[in-house]
């Protein structure tokens, strides 16, 4: 079999002869050779039965065969391999007094003499003999050349496996050297008497013979290899019984590690023979230990059996057969060793370096191949990396270039994100009202003071201020005004700059003198001081960048125009009213300027729908608490007319304990109206509020037109549109309980939820006792038949519950209360008087049969305007809206118009969604 091949070890068994001892008891042999490889028991024994009666095995030697045949048939090929550079073990198997010895000594001799007649017969190799020898002996390892060495310690060597250490190995010269060592290692041997043997051994003995060879012409030259292996014979200490060896003391300790030792080599044949897998016990002895390599590994082995055919040993013959059958099964794995010389090695290296670098140098290479294309791939990475570096840096100078632009504005006119969120969205939507803009510069910046009367003007305001922005931008110019310190940003003006200007109460008072100043008090010096031209100029000289804007959309100028002609005869009747009574002399310097910043402030106002024109709307008119005055609605035209006829007058008949409550009188008069102009409120009540945001209803009105843009958007596309979420940041909205949607007219719930918000409006109408005439006006104007109705009545119950949350927070409510109640009672009286007017007496009569009234009681006119708007059903309030229609003249002819409640939006499908709002 060539090395490197699976070869399985070569197991003989070998009878002795019976010996004398044996003879002389009349044991008989059980056991004869049926063949060279097959063992017969031949034993007549009760258990017979339970033996096999043949064994095969490789070789069998009969008692009659010499040393010479067991050796040759045997052992030789095995030991003979070690010439081949294969390692070799032979080993002699069996119980104690069986021949082990007396084999192995002769197979060992044979092969040092073959080996030497090999060397003998090859002399163009060269060949290095080198022997060592040692005992294991009690489990301690013993030189057998150096006696003195006793304890030799194993080492474990990755290549070589197990060594022993320090162990003596004798380089051999010749045959006789070898035999005077062999000598040497018999005389060293432990040996003792036993009952079954003289000279038993009690150790295992290890001979082991290295061989190095190679061939002599190429030794010197660098490029020679050299063989090396090893033959190790084995004579293995025999198992024993103590009962028939009659071991005791020494011999019995013996026995003990011999029985150990053997037990464990056992086990790791048995566990070889089964394949090798799983744990082999090799270093459960030192035997199996220093044998690992000659048993399953890189060796070839042989093992002798020897055996004693007396039948005193049949347990012991058979045990060994077990042996020998498990050891048949055990697959070793032989190979050439080969060393190398260090200049072979070198040359070996240099050979595969230049391979190596070939295949490097060469571009078809696989190797090469797959370095370009690495590269490539790494290329197209930075490449890659490099284009998104260049965007992103591209992007941050965007962003910064932006940021620094609204860096600059805010700085220069403290615009805030809200300003710069707002001029985005008006910017994109208004591009067609330049002219917008400029009046509301002059708005928003020279009627400083005066302008921000109405919550709805602070929207557009917001808004428009924000475009001014945008136009600032543009120009890189930015008005005085604007930049005032105290000024806060045009894009606050819906919110912030409110509060930051009801901090200055001068301000505050300026803006009542002025609109509640009564004509009688205004001299002629006044009016000439006055004159719209002036005014005119006046704020043309504060803003010319903003009078610059104007006059660029001729829609809205004539619209403008036609407004403030309007205006105009309003502020030329408020100022010229020659009716002046003595209180002219009480009119301070500080009153005419507020009166010319009024002045301004209606104008732009009107121009913006101011709240001054709206505030005027909701107070009740003069007339209406005189009795020598016919009944008579105002029209938007005639508000001047008639709002300002004698506000001392009412502010005395609000205020008589103090007819310098101007700031009060702001929030009262509204209050009593049902025109309270949110943003005098706020002043009251919701100074803290202003500043985290929308404060009510009103403040929200840009914010509800935009979503009113959006909703009818949305409906032109077929899309439902709710804006109840999108009022998620007005907080302050839904603090006061109306958080409501804001369903669109086409909408299927519309109906249900007009109904509800109307119920709901009633009631806060109620409470906050809210003007009859208001309540009858909204009654009748907004039926829900309109698009936008919803508004109104969104902004109308938003107004209400702050107004209900400022009563129950106490802040000056009980003044509050007691106002509006009285001004109720007020226009009782003046319905109770318009009832003699306008109604028949069959109409009265009528009226007191269906309101539950005796027509014979006394007072009974009085008792009917006591009962109007007391209830809250909807029976009783569509009879109260009836009546008092019936008793102010406007109402019943239908000359109310819906934007005296303050909102200035008319919904055109016809118009482009940038023009939707025309205000
Ligand atoms: N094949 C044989 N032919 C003749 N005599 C033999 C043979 N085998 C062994 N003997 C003799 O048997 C005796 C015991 O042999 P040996 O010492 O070799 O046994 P052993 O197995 O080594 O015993 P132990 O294990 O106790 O050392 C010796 O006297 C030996 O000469």
């Amino acid at each position: 079999m060539a090395a490197g091949e699976a070869e399985r070890i070569l197991v003989s068994v070998r009878l002795r002869p019976v010996n004398a001892r044996e003879a002389e008891r009349g044991d008989g042999s059980d056991w004869e050779c049926a063949g060279p490889t097959t063992l017969m028991f031949r034993g007549n024994i009760p258990e017979r039965a339970m033996f096999p009666a043949t064994y095969a095995y490789d070789r069998v030697f009969n008692p009659e065969c010499s040393t010479q045949q067991v050796y040759e048939q045997g052992a030789k090929r095995v030991a003979m391999s070690v010439l081949n550079g294969i390692n070799s073990s032979i080993f002699a198997y069996g119980q104690t007094s069986s021949g082990k010895t007396y084999t192995m000594v002769g197979v060992t001799e044979h092969s040092m003499s073959d080996i030497y007649d090999y060397i003998d017969k090859h002399p163009e190799r060269e060949f290095a003999l080198k022997f060592s020898a040692m005992e294991i002996y009690n489990e301690a390892v013993r030189d057998l050349l150096n006696p003195e060495a006793t304890q030799l310690r194993l080492l474990d060597d990755p290549e070589k496996g197990t060594v022993v250490e320090k162990l003596t190995e004798e380089t051999l010269t010749d045959k006789g050297h070898l035999l005077e060592l062999l000598a040497v290692c018999e005389a060293q041997r432990q040996i003792g008497e036993t009952a079954l043997n003289e000279t038993s051994s009690r150790s295992h003995q290890i001979l082991r013979l290295t061989i190095e060879s190679s061939a002599k012409q190429f030794m010197g030259r660098g490029n020679s290899s050299t063989l090396m292996a090893c033959v190790n014979f084995v004579d293995l200490a025999g198992s024993e019984r103590a009962s028939q060896t009659q071991a005791a003391g020494t011999r019995l300790k013996e026995g003990s590690h011999i029985n150990r030792s053997l037990l464990t080599l056992g086990k790791v044949i048995r566990q070889l023979s089964k394949g090798g897998n799983g744990h082999i016990p090799y270093r459960d002895s030192k035997l199996t230990r220093i044998l690992q390599s000659s048993l399953g590994g890189n060796a070839r082995t042989a093992i002798i059996c020897t055996m004693s055919p007396a039948h005193c040993h049949l347990e012991q013959s058979r045990n060994t057969l077990l042996f020998a059958n498990c050891a048949k099964n055990v697959a070793t794995n032989a190979q050439v060793n080969v060393v190398m010389s260090d200049k072979v090695l070198v040359k070996h290296l240099q050979r595969e370096l230049a391979r190596l670098e070939n295949e490097l140098k060469l571009p078809g290479s696989a190797s090469c191949r797959t370095h370009d294309e690495v590269l490539r791939e790494k290329d197209e990475l930075i490449k890659q990396l490099e284009e998104q570096l260049k965007d992103l840096m591209e992007q941050r100078d965007t962003v910064q270039s932006q940021l620094e632009n609204f860096r600059r504005v805010a700085s220069d006119g403290n615009i805030n994100d809200r300003t710069t969120r707002q001029w985005d969205d008006y910017s994109r939507s208004s591009e067609s009202h330049p002219r917008i803009v400029s009046e509301d510069v002059l708005s928003s910046s020279d009627t400083y003071d005066c302008a921000y009367e109405d919550q709805d003007d602070l929207g557009s305001k917001g808004l428009d201020a924000s475009h001014i922005c945008n136009g600032h931008n543009q120009d890189s110019e930015i008005p005085e005004g604007i930049a005032e310190p105290h000024q806060q940003t045009v894009g606050e003006h819906s919110v912030s700059s409110l509060h930051q200007r009801r901090n200055h109460n001068s301000d505050s008072k300026e803006i009542y003198q002025a609109n509640i100043m009564p004509s009688s008090e205004l001299s002629e010096e006044h009016c000439k001081e006055v004159p719209w031209i002036e005014t005119n100029e006046f704020s043309r000289s504060h803003f010319p960048a903003d009078r610059s804007h104007a006059g660029t959309n001729s829609d809205e100028d004539n619209h403008s125009e036609s407004m403030l002609d309007t205006t105009d005869s309003a502020i030329k009747l408020y100022t010229c009213d020659s009716d002046a009574s003595s209180d002219t002399e009480k009119t301070t310097n500080d009153e005419s300027l507020a009166l010319k910043r009024c002045v301004i402030s209606s104008r732009d106002s009107v121009l913006n729908r101011s709240r001054s024109c709206r505030a005027s709307f909701m107070v009740i008119p003069n007339s209406w608490f005189d009795d020598s005055v016919d009944m008579k609605m105002p029209t938007p035209g005639e508000i001047f007319k008639y709002a300002p006829r004698n506000p001392d007058k009412i502010r005395r008949s609000l205020y008589p304990d103090n007819g310098d409550c101007q700031n009060d009188l702001s929030l009262d008069c509204s209050v009593a109206s049902g025109g309270v102009t949110s943003d005098t409120v706020v002043d009251k009540n919701t100074c803290n509020e202003e500043e985290e945001g929308a404060i009510d209803g009103i403040s929200c009105i840009p914010k509800v037109k935009e979503k009113l843009e959006a909703c009818r958007t949305s409906q032109l596309e077929g899309n439902q549109y709710t804006i109840t979420e999108d009022f998620s940041d007005m907080k302050n909205a839904k603090d006061i309980g109306t958080d409501i949607a804001v369903t669109t007219v086409e909408s299927p719930r519309w109906p249900i939820d007009f109904k509800k918000k109307q119920k709901e409006i009633i009631e806060l109408w109620h409470d906050c006792n809210v003007s009859i005439v208001h309540r009858t006006y909204f009654f009748l104007l907004f039926k829900g038949d309109n698009k936008a109705d919803n508004i109104y009545l969104e902004v109308e119950q938003r107004r209400l519950s702050f107004i209900k949350s400022s009563f129950s927070a106490g802040c000056e409510s009980s003044a509050t209360v007691t106002s509006s109640l009285r001004n109720l009672r007020h226009e009782r009286d003046m319905l109770y008087r318009q009832m003699l007017r306008k109604l028949q007496l069959a109409e009265r009569e009528s009226l007191y049969t269906k309101w539950g009234i005796d027509v014979n009681s006394k007072q009974r006119r009085l008792q009917l305007s006591r009962r109007i708007w007391t209830q809250t059903d909807m029976e009783h309030v569509r009879e109260s809206a009836a009546l008092v229609a019936k008793l102010v003249e406007h109402l019943e002819k239908g000359q109310a118009i819906k934007e005296m409640f303050g909102l200035s939006f008319t919904l055109n499908p016809r118009a482009g969604r940038n023009s939707t709002w025309r205000r």
